[in-house]
């Protein structure tokens, strides 16, 4: 059961993914990081979430190297890999190209067929962007970001687009894969339900830092009508400014 193998994460997390002190960013007279501190371990998953206009894509895209910073340090992400909204794929390239893209093409043809294996779309290899779900698109962006095995992986409201069932099946898929992989995660997220299903740990941004570090009970990622992830919910909605739908 894969869910089992999640349960596993706290005890076996080990080395930085990336660490982050004291991050500024400002935009002219703006600022909008002030002072942020964030540690993801190999093999954690960590969600973010904070309201519109808080920071996270600005943190995610400094993180990625997207972005410059105007002041502490980021250490240990070189050459993450991002999955963003929509799937970016290369409408001309083949899927096994769009996947190795970068690595030439002897060796990079096997590593793209093991990888859309992996999301269950070995058969596909030939195939091309055009003629795929959104789904399906998301998972072969999936493969492109898994194939080098990064160290961090940033994920920037992936599933969003996505109808509520494929998102539930991309949430299997992604677990899936991660336990296999075991990079260090950051989600950026809008979806409490989708950061509790995921996460180990789920932070909350809030004036240019982390105003808050909740950690997932197992239980409660494995079960969304369990207590714990009933109470956790209540608690982020609540923090999150959202009336929650069922005072004790
Ligand atoms: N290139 C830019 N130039 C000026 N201001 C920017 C730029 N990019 C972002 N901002 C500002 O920085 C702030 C944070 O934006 P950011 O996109 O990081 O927020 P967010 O939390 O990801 O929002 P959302 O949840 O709506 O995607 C916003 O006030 C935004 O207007």
């Amino acid at each position: 059961m894969s869910s089992a193998t999640h349960t596993m994460h706290p005890a076996g997390f080990d080395d930085a993914a990336v660490t982050v002190s004291n991050l500024q960013r400002r935009y002219g007279q703006r600022t909008v990081i002030r002072g942020l501190n964030l540690r993801i371990a190999r093999g954690e998953f960590v969600a973010l979430l904070g309201e519109s206009g808080c920071g996270k894509t600005t943190l995610l895209r400094a993180l990625a190297g997207l972005d410059c910073i105007d002041g502490g340090r980021i250490e240990g992400a070189s050459q993450p890999a991002v999955v963003f909204q929509e799937h970016r794929l290369i409408p001309w390239d083949p899927l096994w190209r769009n996947v190795s893209l970068g690595l030439d093409d002897r060796t990079g043809k096997p590593l793209a067929k093991a990888a859309l294996e992996e999301v269950g779309l070995g058969s596909r290899i030939d195939d091309w962007p055009r003629n795929l779900s959104g789904g399906q698109a998301q998972r072969v962006a999936l493969a492109r970001a898994l194939v080098r095995e990064p160290r961090l992986l940033l994920l920037d409201e992936p599933f969003a687009a996505l109808d509520a069932l494929t998102r539930i099946r991309m949430h299997a898929l992604v677990r899936q894969l991660l336990d296999r992989h075991r990079p260090g995660v950051l989600l950026v997220t809008h979806d409490v339900d989708e950061a509790i299903v995921l996460a180990d740990r789920i932070l909350v941004m809030r004036d240019g830092a982390i105003a808050s570090d909740y950690t997932v009970a197992p239980e409660a990622a494995h079960n969304r009508d369990h207590p714990a992830a009933q109470a956790l919910r209540a608690q982020l909605l609540d923090e999150l400014g959202v009336a929650a739908a069922t005072p004790a």
